[in-house]
């Protein structure tokens, strides 16, 4: 495993020079969604200017943290597809380790294969499968910042998501996330099979980062912006064009439900 007790501490010098905030609460945000960050008050500090960070490459993901007293948000992932090693894709959960953050709101962009599902939806995520090929945690196991053989019973933490559920004004649907390398989208017949084995959403990201930020003991909750129904489920081709265009319809509706999100988790 590459060494991340070295690229927290790396993260923590660098971060020092330009915020003395130190927030509990973190959020990652998808493909399309990182206008919620603009739309908070804070200090945004641009990706090149954290030593070790990597540039995303990816339209809709534009590389910055917006740090505040209580939420450090960033706008930006890596993904595997990007041809980043599977250790620089968690970079973002590495980074709010290194501020100190306690709880993780990740959210992506995804396809529908829940036939109850429809673009433009949001749904809580319950639980993931990992078919990217890959995992973060591969590699000698640092003992001081997490287990050899980590518990993933819980990595979208029930507690947290019954809060949320309770707090909203009506109930969020709940699905399982199969996360795949990409970056094709998948094949109808990939399709049936992930709705074979359990999963209602499909995407290219988001398994490394939480898998990431239940080793290193972050309670963490996700969530979907379904932009699309999965290849084969309508008759019609995908594209990353649709995908940013129904991120960008739903943007109101979604930040309102991250925003009250972050405030539960910043009242407790
Ligand atoms: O998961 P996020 O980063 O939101 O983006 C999703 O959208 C892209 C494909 O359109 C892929 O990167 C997929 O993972
Ligand atoms: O249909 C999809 N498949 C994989 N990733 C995605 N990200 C958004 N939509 C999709």
């Amino acid at each position: 495993m590459a060494d991340y007790y070295t690229t927290i501490e790396a993260f923590r010098k660098s971060l020092e020079k330009s915020t003395e905030f130190r927030p509990r609460t973190g959020v990652i945000l998808g493909s399309g969604l990182s206008k919620i960050a603009d739309s908070l008050s804070g200090t945004a500090i641009d990706y090149s200017q954290i030593q070790g960070m990597p540039r995303p490459t990816v339209e809709g993901h534009r590389g910055f943290l917006k740090i505040s007293r209580d939420y450090a948000l960033l706008a930006g992932r890596f993904h595997y597809y990007e041809g980043h090693a599977i250790q620089d894709v968690v970079k973002p959960v590495l980074l709010l380790k290194a501020l100190g953050v306690e709880r993780l709101i990740v959210t992506n962009a995804a396809g529908g294969i829940n036939p109850d599902f429809e673009p433009g939806q949001i749904v809580l995520i319950r639980d993931h499968i990992n078919l990217m090929g890959a995992n973060p945690l591969v590699g000698p196991n640092n003992g001081d910042l997490g287990p050899r053989f980590p518990d993933m019973s819980d990595a979208y933490s029930r507690a947290l998501r019954k809060r949320i559920s309770a707090r909203l004004e009506y109930p969020l649907k709940e699905g399982v996330y199969a996360g795949l390398s990409g970056p094709c989208y998948e094949t109808p017949a990939e399709i049936r099979m992930l709705e074979k084995i359990g999963a209602d959403m499909v995407g290219m990201s988001t398994v490394p980062e939480v898998i990431m930020a239940n080793y290193l003991g972050m309670g963490t909750v996700g969530f979907s912006c379904i932009t699309n129904m999965a290849a084969g489920i309508l008759d019609q081709p995908l594209n990353h064009q649709e995908v940013i265009d129904t991120a960008a319809r739903v943007e109101t509706h979604f930040r309102g439900i991250v925003e009250t999100v972050m405030e539960l988790l910043a009242s407790e």
